[in-house]
Formats: structure tokens, sequence, C-alpha cells
């Protein structure tokens, strides 16, 4: 699987201390980079006879909207900086202000799909900016900081206001960062286990600061949305949990944690 990136973060200021300002970016001119998504569902065909239509292809110009949320602090910045530049610079990040992005090709199944990755405030102060964006998302990354029980006690108020927000099939991912920072746990993994199991959404741990499991939440989201355009109906589902659970035992990603 090959990652490639198509853009530069737009709108966060990576200087040290710098403020993660996405102001400058207006809402109408971020939508209008926003593709339909052509490659849901397939065509008719012209025959009207009983016959079991052709797989759809995959569409390589449909563009999914990804955003990142979860409480201030819990590490989306980072993550997305550890996935579209491969590194981690601490500390260097104040609070998000609104709302920006970048766009990531990720290649799965020898197919290139574009993901559209949204940093979000996560301050309480720019709710209701990026509630506006959660209509369109195709897949939601919601985090919680493993060393703050705040952060994750918040997890079923953010998942109550995806449901009201964004679209009822939206891919939801839970993620537990900071897992390098185990003298600090604050919340043991079964309990981030639990919590996915309850509302039926894939879980793991990830460090922004040693990039484990970073790429295999993207990659894992590109390969659902993927699977998703080009479904037909006689073929079994795409299973993103045993995908996450065999990928995971095949890094040996956890056993440290
Ligand atoms: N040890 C460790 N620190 C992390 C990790 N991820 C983020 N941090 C630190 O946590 C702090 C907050 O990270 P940010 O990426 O700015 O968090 P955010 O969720 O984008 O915050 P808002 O923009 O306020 O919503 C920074 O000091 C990061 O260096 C991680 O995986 N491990």
């Amino acid at each position: 699987m090959t990652i490639s990136n198509s853009g530069a973060i737009a709108g966060i200021s990576l200087g040290i201390g710098g403020e993660k300002d996405m102001k400058q970016f207006s809402s109408v001119e971020l939508e209008s980079e926003i593709q339909p998504d052509s490659a849901y569902g397939c065509k008719e065909t012209e025959s009207h006879e009983a016959k079991t239509p052709p797989a759809p292809t995959y569409d390589e110009e449909s563009v999914h909207k990804t955003i990142l949320v979860g409480d201030s602090g819990v590490g989306k910045t980072s993550l997305l900086v550890q996935f579209d530049q491969g590194k981690f610079i601490p500390g260097s990040f104040s609070a998000t202000v609104g709302i920006g992005f970048t766009n990531k090709v990720v290649t799965v199944d020898d197919v290139k799909v574009k993901l559209q990755i949204w940093d979000t405030a996560g301050q309480e102060r720019f709710r209701s900016v990026t509630h506006a964006y959660y209509r369109d998302a195709h897949a939601l990354l919601l985090l919680y900081d493993i060393t703050s029980r705040s952060s994750f006690d918040n997890i079923r108020a953010w998942l109550t206001e995806i449901h009201e927000y964004a679209q009822s099939d939206v891919v939801i991912m839970l993620l537990g960062n900071k897992a390098d920072m185990s003298s600090g746990r604050a919340i043991r993994r079964d309990e981030g286990e639990r919590l996915a199991r309850e509302y039926s959404v894939p879980f793991m741990e990830t460090s922004a600061m040693t990039g484990v499991n970073v790429e295999l939440a993207f990659t894992a989201v590109a390969k659902e949305l993927k699977h998703r355009a080009v479904q037909h109906p006689n073929e079994p589902k795409f299973q993103i949990h045993e995908y996450i659970e065999a990928q995971k035992e095949k890094s040996g990603c956890c056993s440290s944690f």
C-alpha cells in the first residue's frame, strides 16, 4: 500500500507555538473542492434480461471527506501531521482555530482512494462551525486521549452530535490516541474496546508521536469507503473490524501498550 500527498495541510500553521489558524479558507472555497459521489451505485444497463450486473468499477476521481473530531488537545492535528508528513513535532501546536483540510491519496487494492482530511477545532466555541461540515462527511475519526478521562467520557456526547448532524451511513472510527504515554494512562484499552463495541464502531489505539496505527486507521477507512463505492449486492461486505484486527496482528503493534 502506498500513500501520496496531493496538497499541504490547508490553513495549519506548523511554526513552533504558531496558531493553527484555518480562517483564511472560506467554506465556499473549500466546499467547491469536494467532488460529487460519482462512484456510488452502478449504471443501469440497457438490457432488461435478468442477469447479474457487472461489478461497478471504482471511480478514482471520487473524493471522500474524512473529518477528525474530538476534544481539544487529544492530538487531531498531530495525527494528521504524522499521517501526512510522517513526523511528530512535540508541543508545537496551539489550539486549532476553525477547520482546514489536506488531501491524501491512499492506494488500497491497487486503486487510488482520495481522502480529503479535515482537521477541526476541538474547542467548544467552534462547535457550530464544525457541525456544518459533518453533513457531507463520508468518514469521521473520533479521537480521545488515553491519558484524559474527560476526553474519553465526552466520546458519548461526540457520538450524539455525530448522529444528529452527520449522514446515518457515515463511517465512524474510534481512536484512543497518545498510546505511547503508558505512564500517564487513564483509560485502559479494554474500556475503549467496550465503548466501540457498544456503538458498533471499529477501534484502535494510536500514537501520533510514534506513528503506531496512524497509517492503519486511515487505510482502513479508505478501504471501507472504496468497498462501499463498488459494493455488489450479492457479494459479502468488507469487514473493517476483521481487517483492522488482522493488520494489528501482522504488525504486532499493540502488545507493548
Ligand atoms: N505523547 C504524545 N503527545 C501527543 C500525541 N498526539 C498529540 N500530542 C500532544 O498533545 C498536544 C495536543 O495535540 P494537538 O494535535 O494540537 O491536539 P488537537 O486535538 O489538534 O487540539 P485542538 O486543535 O485544540 O482541537 C500537543 O502538545 C501534542 O504534541 C501523541 O500521540 N503522543
